[in-house]
């Protein structure tokens, strides 16, 4: 087969794996591969960092997808070509529900469609809806771990300042589309905001992949808007829950 067009990898490069954990930051995708067994860098090309790691003998990718839709778009289609048919995304988040901590653990049942790449795949009709066993998954990796975790919706925007309706910026003005939209989210119980798990939803659920989306709280914008957390350690139990996950999607998969 020949290589894909941006990773540039074949299919023999994958080993077989068929599970991929997408994070957003390039340089997370080598913090998590080095927590696998047997971890190997295949390709890092513009913001897609690609590792091979093992868990209990099995081959998993992890592919870094850069900040929004259309470069998660390209992540998610290309590794489906090399025969990835599940993708479990780990990302940071801002939360706007009072109740949430910083440090918490997200993990999203679908979101509020706000970027412009999942309505490449589907209608906006369509829900961005995450896979039911993954997300499962993602829920008893939390609880085997003890971690504080909350369930729900996420809202997942193409801009970080506007589109997360953000007023500390340059200009300081939000565009009217935008403006009172954070306090609708809340009042429809909408937990957090972050930028990738709306393209990955929907276009997984529209091309019969699995995803599932998981998230550690760097900030509560009900109290402020710059994080003043340790953003490795909020990380550490993301990225902790993601590998126990893909561990018992992977014990699933063998048993079925
Ligand atoms: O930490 P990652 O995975 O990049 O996720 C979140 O952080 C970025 C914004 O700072 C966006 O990509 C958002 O979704
Ligand atoms: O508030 C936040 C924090 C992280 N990532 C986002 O997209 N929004």
């Amino acid at each position: 087969m020949e290589k894909v067009f941006h990773l540039g990898l074949s299919k023999a490069d994958l080993n077989g794996a068929t599970l991929a954990i997408v994070p957003g930051d390039p340089k997370r995708s080598e913090r998590i591969a080095s927590q696998l067994d047997n971890p190997k860098c295949l390709a890092q090309t513009r913001e897609f960092h690609v590792y091979l790691g093992d868990i209990k003998g099995q081959s998993i990718v992890i592919c870094s997808t850069g900040i929004g839709g259309p470069s998660t778009s390209i992540a998610v289609e290309e590794l489906a070509q090399l025969g990835v048919n599940t993708f479990l995304r780990i990302g940071t988040t801002g939360a706007i529900q009072p109740h949430i901590n910083e440090g918490d653990i997200l993990v999203s049942t679908a979101s509020v469609r706000l970027d412009g790449a999942s309505q490449h795949f589907a209608p906006l009709a369509y829900p961005a809806v995450s896979d039911f066993h993954c997300t499962a998954a993602m829920v008893e990796a939390c609880d085997q771990l003890g971690v504080t975790y909350h369930t729900g919706i996420t809202a997942s925007s193409d801009t970080f300042y506007p589109g997360q309706e953000r007023y500390d910026t340059f200009s300081g003005y939000v565009p009217k589309a935008f403006q009172g939209s954070c306090e609708e989210w809340q009042k429809l119980n909408v937990m957090n905001y972050e930028m990738e798990s709306a393209t990955l939803f929907t276009m997984c659920a529209a091309l019969g992949l699995k995803a599932a989306c998981v998230a550690g709280v760097l900030v509560n914008r009900t109290r402020q808007e710059i994080p003043n957390v340790d953003h490795q350690l909020v990380e550490k139990n993301a990225v902790s829950v993601v590998i126990k996950a893909a561990e018992l999607v992977l014990e699933k998969t063998k048993q079925a």
